[in-house]
């Protein structure tokens, strides 16, 4: 559905430039939930942007349901925006206007007749669960009600992708769990490819199937959500997913350590705690960063294994021997 080449974004000339985004490539596939995460100033922002072209690239190109967006004109491009919608935090209602009348709103502008607008606007608001404030001013509304707004609005004209940049930011645990409920429903419902901004993991783990993750403006790391969680390659994916990480270089020279990786197992296994049943070793945590991803254990732990060598070599092949669980052998750099 979006297939970005070599893109890439400068602000500025000379020695003020910023260079935003730095060749990226990545595919959105029709009718995936697809996350962007990346810290403050990645660039996630720009990227998004550069789907819908409100901001144009340097250079590179930006295919969204087969219509190279960089090669249209100012027409074109109005046209191919009802197809590619686009949420914010901070919703960006129109204050003086009805809930319904801003759900009318592109539709006015593309010019479908008052009556059919009001039809389907109302049918939206059915979809987001507003019905009932149809009538009501945007002031009257609590956040999450203004995102099913906004979410109304910009399904408006049936798009194909709805761009949500930072869309549950502003929002409490409980209300963002609900936006995320309703854009997972829209996205099985309507077929809608939805992309996803964020700087909170949790909000890939809740929703995504995939992931890129944008470090400095260039594409780190991209993937399926649980292959990345589960062994984040480069520094970039170890830092936003294990923000706390497990360091052996904390603990003193000559620690024989373990790294142990969770593969997804049904159930996180008390690991440590059988091992101390069953064969009588017992082993020290040095870290552990873990998560529950649909149930499925993810992650690593980092532990330290027994000076005696028999049975640090049982601990490590007891550890070896269980399902979706990898260890290897840590050296230490002093
Ligand atoms: N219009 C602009 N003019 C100049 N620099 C800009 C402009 N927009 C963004 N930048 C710069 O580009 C870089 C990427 O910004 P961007 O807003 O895309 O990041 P982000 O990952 O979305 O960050 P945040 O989560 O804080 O919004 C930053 O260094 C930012 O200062």
């Amino acid at each position: 559905m979006i297939q970005i080449r070599h893109l890439y974004k400068t602000f500025g000339t000379g020695e003020s430039a910023v260079h935003a985004l730095e060749d990226i490539n990545l595919d959105i596939q029709e009718g995936e939930i697809y996350g962007i995460i990346g810290l403050s100033g990645a660039g996630k922002s720009t990227l998004v942007r550069c789907m819908n072209l409100l901001e144009r690239p340097t250079s590179g190109t930006v295919i969204v349901d087969g219509k190279d967006m960089t090669s249209l004109s100012d027409r074109e491009l109005r046209l191919a925006r009802r197809n590619v919608t686009m949420i914010f935090q901070s919703f960006n209602l129109l204050m003086q206007r009805t809930v319904l009348k801003n759900v009318c709103f592109p539709m006015e502008i593309s010019g479908v007749p008052a009556a059919k607008a009001r039809k389907r606007a109302l049918e939206l608001l059915e979809l987001v669960g507003l019905s009932e404030k149809a009538d009501a001013y945007p002031s009257q509304l609590s956040g999450g009600q203004k995102q099913r707004v906004a979410i109304a609005r910009a399904l408006a004209t049936d798009p194909k992708v709805l761009l949500c940049d930072e869309a549950t930011s502003a929002l409490d645990p409980t209300t963002t769990a609900s936006i995320l409920g309703l854009l997972k429903d829209l996205n099985e419902k309507l077929g809608v490819t939805v992309v996803v901004i964020t700087h909170q993991m949790s909000v890939i783990e809740e929703i995504c199937s995939r992931v890129a993750i944008l470090d400095g403006g260039i594409l780190a790391e991209q993937g399926k959500v649980e292959d990345i969680f589960s062994d984040p390659h480069t520094d970039a994916a170890r830092r936003l997913v294990y923000p706390g990480g497990v360091s052996i270089q904390q603990y003193p020279a000559g620690t024989r350590a373990i790294r142990v990786a969770f593969n997804g197992g049904t159930v996180y296994q008390p690991l440590i705690a059988t091992l101390a049943i069953d064969l009588g070793v017992k082993v020290n945590i040095l870290g552990a960063d873990t998560r529950n991803i649909e149930g499925k254990a993810f992650g690593t732990m980092l532990l330290a294994l027994p000076d005696d060598p028999n049975s640090a070599a049982k601990a490590l092949s007891y550890i070896r021997a269980q399902p979706n669980v990898s260890a290897e052998e840590v050296e230490y750099h002093a």
